[in-house]
């Protein structure tokens, strides 16, 4: 899948980045393999879409803030009439790099048409269409005849660009006052660089020249970066010539190892010898004009050395920097330091570059980054194994400042403990795994082999290859960082994760996760989307359906300490590697990290496969609706979900999911202890779920005679929702307790402990709100929460800390009422509850509901408030017949299960229900749990 020209590009605010765009933008040209073509030329045409963001420009009017579509449209026109190449794809790598040699553009789309093409048939038109942003950078670079006449002051050419480039040689460069280099302009030495490194030394080349042009640029401008109206950064003072005298520079005192990266300062007087992978701020203060930088010899624009394309260093980026903390001081000591990286510096907060705060502890250094917090961390993860994992890049840039200050002495072994401690409990030896595969190169230690093989591989190479022999290397774990999931940003990220489970019992697993990932340091859960059961997609054949959702968060953390985090959690809850794709207890996957994309052995963002997943998607666009999938195959989620292969196994989409009470023990979800339904209403055997795969954990219920019970709430069917292979699930059972059900669940776990070592709390009571009550203070994984709930309080009352808040997916969207007529049920077979619009209390912009009266216990309103309590006193197992002794209860195979809540669940592909919804007794009227998959788009699910 390619992106569409034109289409949306999102900037770190999850909004979408303003478009400039210029169209037939048109010139003779003289690109073309064919002699012919090179000697008469024809005419060649290009469009442009810039992404920005306009509004510091619209808010001041001031064009400065912005990007001159003229001065656009000329850098566009002179490519196209300038430098021969042989390919279109060269000439609209080329515009992409005009354009972005802007600083303020973020992404480009760039059409290049040839509609003379020397094609032997009829047509109309060749173009190619290519989009460039700041993770996928063009390949070849700007040439200072371009950059010069950008928005930015003349001389932001010189340096990177050049450095790389020669100069082209048409006439347009040079009427504007440039040199003419060597003819082979532009190209980027690729084959003996990845696309990655090629784009990575592009950016720093780019991003440093631009940003030393960029004295105006203020305002709304990325604060991530140096202030550019802070002349002080440009005082030429490291070049006074005072600073150059001979005896300054004595032999003995210039050693070569310690001054040869730095060639300016042997020779500060030529600044054609500045290479590009020098960007010191020395170097960029040579590059500012002589009027901003006053005293300095007034001189032309240095002329830098055409040199071969090299490697450029890589320069830390914004978002390695953390605010206000110590780490890489050293760059940010430096005047002019240029982030290579900047995706999201435009929506970095304000204080990003706030000046150095100096620090006198590492205590004072953790206090202020909020690293001494003892408290909030999830059930399970001991604050030792929180510091060695939850903010690794922290923890390092604190050790790293700790083993600055004077007078530091080397600890002894700080594994000791662990090591030695055989009491540990099971996280120890993951955690102790984890973090070592974070602070090292494991991925390096994989055989190209294992990359994408399970991570189970990746563990145990790593802990065969390195973990043994590096526990005794302490250095080692000050690994700076090794690509860009390694920086840490300067401000929030933010990201996706998608959760998913189909062992055990993947409802309170998944809770427990959103719980417990909302409560690390540096990442908070911002919304929940509602819970879908989704047939299995790949793997074995037979496996279990899954419970999936997508939760939107935003990080401080790195890509890479984000993605270790994520598979803590799914570590502590028991998941292990057998077998690609397969069935597991819980699957916790980065879908997205700002606008990022970048990939290494051992992650890669966006998610590679999240484009083509429903059962990613469509509980993505449940919660953001506008959400854009960025990269390779990426687009509108709405959209991608809409044809994703794996749609129609979407099955039901459940709103209360964290909210609902919770059950006693393990439920599992796992079809195979459903008793076996088929879709077509009599062929049992062809339902790949049923009863064939044994759990791997002893079902909570026996398998025969339990009642099929649903998550919580009203449910609706999922529009066409059947089986991918025309076959379905039979009746879900979530983990919502059946009312009465608690002697069954203590026998299958006596003691109530969980086989897999969590506990589920205690038995639901009738009204759950007591029951969420109740399992708080007994140890629920969901957390209590204090600072986040509005309540003034940062750290709750004893009393509020056992009432967990829980974190609720915010409203789904209500479209129900939009279905297509014909694909209503029956009118006598509507359950009332299910199409009732969502409670416009639901629709509350935070997941956090208020911890005063939030929850389960909340008087006024029905955002927590339990769903209904089974009519008239009937117990659960009487309302439901099973007459087929399918479980089914509808003799026309209509599949049909019922909640605590007696409201119907439907399976797409049947008809006829003939059961009538139990009433319901209050808020559930008004509060639908489930809501159909179908969307006001109407597509197909
Ligand atoms: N964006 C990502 N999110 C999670 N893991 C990733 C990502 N990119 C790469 N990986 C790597 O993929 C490896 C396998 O992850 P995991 O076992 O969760 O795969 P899976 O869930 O079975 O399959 P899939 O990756 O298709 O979802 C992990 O070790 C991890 O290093
Ligand atoms: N329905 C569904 N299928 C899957 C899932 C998942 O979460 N849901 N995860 C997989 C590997 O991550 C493979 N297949």
């Amino acid at each position: 899948m390619t992106t569409a020209f034109g289409t949306g590009v999102t900037g770190l605010d999850g909004r979408s980045l303003d478009q400039v765009q210029l169209t037939g933008v048109s010139a003779r040209g003289y690109h073309g393999v064919l002699p012919s073509e090179r000697q008469a030329g024809q005419e060649f045409l290009a469009d442009v879409v810039l992404y920005l963001d306009t509004r510091p420009a619209a808010a001041g009017d001031d064009l400065a803030q912005t990007v001159s579509y003229a001065e656009v449209a000329q850098d566009v026109h002179d490519v196209l009439a300038g430098e021969p190449a042989d390919l279109v794809e060269t000439v609209a790598e080329r515009i992409a790099a005009v354009v972005l040699a802007r600083s303020l553009v973020e992404a480009v789309d760039v059409r290049v048409h040839k509609p003379q093409a020397p094609i032997p048939v009829p047509f109309a038109d060749v173009e190619v269409a290519i989009r460039r942003d700041r993770s996928h950078m063009p390949v070849v670079i700007a040439p200072p005849s371009a950059a010069g006449s950008a928005d930015v002051v003349p001389g932001s050419g010189s340096g990177a660009e050049a450095a790389a480039l020669g100069q082209a040689p048409e006439p347009a460069a040079e009427a504007r006052g440039y040199e003419s280099g060597p003819q082979d302009l532009f190209p980027v030495s690729l084959p003996t660089e990845s696309w990655n490194e090629a784009a990575e030394r592009t950016r720093s080349g780019l991003d440093s020249a631009s940003f030393a042009a960029e004295p105006e640029a203020q305002g709304f401008e990325p604060v991530a970066r140096p202030a550019h109206d802070e002349p002080a950064q440009f005082e030429p003072a490291p070049f006074e010539p005072a600073q150059f005298e001979p005896a300054q520079f004595e032999p003995a005192q210039f050693e070569p190892a310690q001054f040869e990266p730095e060639p300016y300062q042997q020779e500060p007087a030529e600044p054609a010898q500045l290479r590009a992978e020098t960007f010191e701020p020395e170097q960029l203060v040579d590059r500012v004009p002589a009027s901003t930088a006053p005293g300095a010899e007034p001189e032309p624009a240095p002329v830098p050395e055409l040199i071969a394309p090299e490697p450029l260093q890589v320069v830390p980026a914004a978002w390695e920097l953390p605010s206000d903390g110590p780490a890489h001081t050293e760059q940010r000591d430096e005047p002019g330091h240029e982030p290579a990286f900047r995706p999201d510096a435009q929506f970095l907060p304000e204080q990003a570059f706030e000046p150095v705060q100096q620090y006198e502890s590492v205590q004072q250094y953790e206090s202020v980054q909020g690293l001494d917090q003892r408290h909030d961390l999830p059930n399970g993860f001991e604050q030792q194994q929180y510091d060695q994992f939850a903010q690794p890049d922290q923890l390092e840039q604190a050790q790293r400042f700790e083993r600055a200050q004077p007078g530091y002495e080397q600890p002894p072994q700080q594994l000791d403990q662990q090591q030695l401690d055989p009491q540990q409990n099971q996280y120890d030896q993951l955690f102790e795994q984890q973090d070592d595969m974070r602070t090292t190169q494991v991925a390096a230690a994989v055989p190209d082999s294992a990359v994408g093989q399970p991570e189970q591989y990746a563990q145990e190479s790593y802990q065969s290859q390195q973990y043994q022999s590096e526990q005794h290397q302490p250095e080692q774990y000050q690994a700076e960082p090794r690509d860009r999931f390694d920086e840490v940003p300067a401000g929030y990220v933010d990201v996706v994760i998608a959760i998913g489970a189909n062992l055990g019992d993947p409802q309170a697993t998944m809770r427990s996760a959103v719980a417990e990932l909302d409560r690390m340091p540096g990442l908070q859960i911002t919304d929940v989307s509602p819970l879908a059961r989704t047939a299995a997609v790949g793997g074995p054949e037979e496996q279990p359906d899954y419970l999936n959702a997508v939760l939107l968060a935003r990080t401080t953390l790195s890509a890479r300490g984000l993605l270790h985090l994520c598979q803590e959690v799914e570590n502590v809850h028991g998941r292990v590697r057998e077998e690609h794709w397969g069935p597991r207890t819980l699957d916790v996957d980065l879908i997205t990290y700002g606008t990022l994309t970048d990939s290494a052995e051992d992650l890669e963002v966006p998610h590679p496969r999240a484009h083509e997943r429903a059962f990613v998607l469509e509980p993505w666009s449940q919660i953001a609706l506008d959400a854009v999938l960025p990269g390779l195959g990426g687009g509108p989620v709405a959209q991608l979900a809409a044809t994703a292969p794996d749609r129609a196994g979407i099955r039901w989409l459940a709103l209360d999911w964290l909210t609902d009470p919770e059950p006693e023990q393990g439920g599992g979800t796992t079809a195979s202890n459903q008793p076996p339904v088929s879709d077509d209403g009599g062929n049992p055997g062809q339902d790949a779920h049923a009863g064939e795969l044994p759990p791997a954990l002893p079902p909570s219920l026996p398998p025969s005679g339990r009642p099929q019970a649903s998550p919580g709430g009203p449910v609706v069917e999922v529009p066409g929702g059947g089986h991918p292979q025309g076959q379905h699930s039979g009746q879900i059972e979530l983990d919502r307790q059946p009312h009465g059900g608690a002697p069954q669940q203590q026998e299958a776990y006596p003691g109530g402990t969980h086989p897999q070592g969590y506990s589920s709390g205690p038995v639901p009571g009738a009204d759950g709100s007591v029951q969420v009550q109740q399992q708080a203070a007994q140890g629920s994984p969901l957390p209590a929460r204090g600072a986040r709930q509005g309540n003034g309080s940062a750290v709750p009352p004893p009393e509020e800390a056992l009432v967990p808040a829980p974190i609720a997916p915010r409203a789904v969207r209500d479209t129900a009422h939009e279905l297509p007529a014909h694909e209503l049920p029956p009118a006598s077979s509507q359950p009332k509850p299910v199409f009732a619009p969502v409670n416009p209390s639901r629709q509350q912009s935070g997941v956090f509901p208020p911890m005063n009266g939030g929850g389960a216990q909340e008087p006024g309103g029905p955002m927590f408030a339990p769903v209904s309590t089974p009519p008239n006193g009937v117990s659960d197992q009487a309302q439901h017949d099973q007459p087929n002794g399918h479980g089914n209860g509808q003799p026309n195979g209509q599949q049909e299960a019922y909640d605590n809540d007696h409201t119907v669940i439907r399976v797409p592909g049947f008809v006829g229900d003939q059961r009538t919804p139990p009433p319901s007794d209050g808020p559930i009227d008004s509060v639908p749990s489930w809501v159909p998959v179908r969307d006001e788009r109407g597509r197909d699910a």
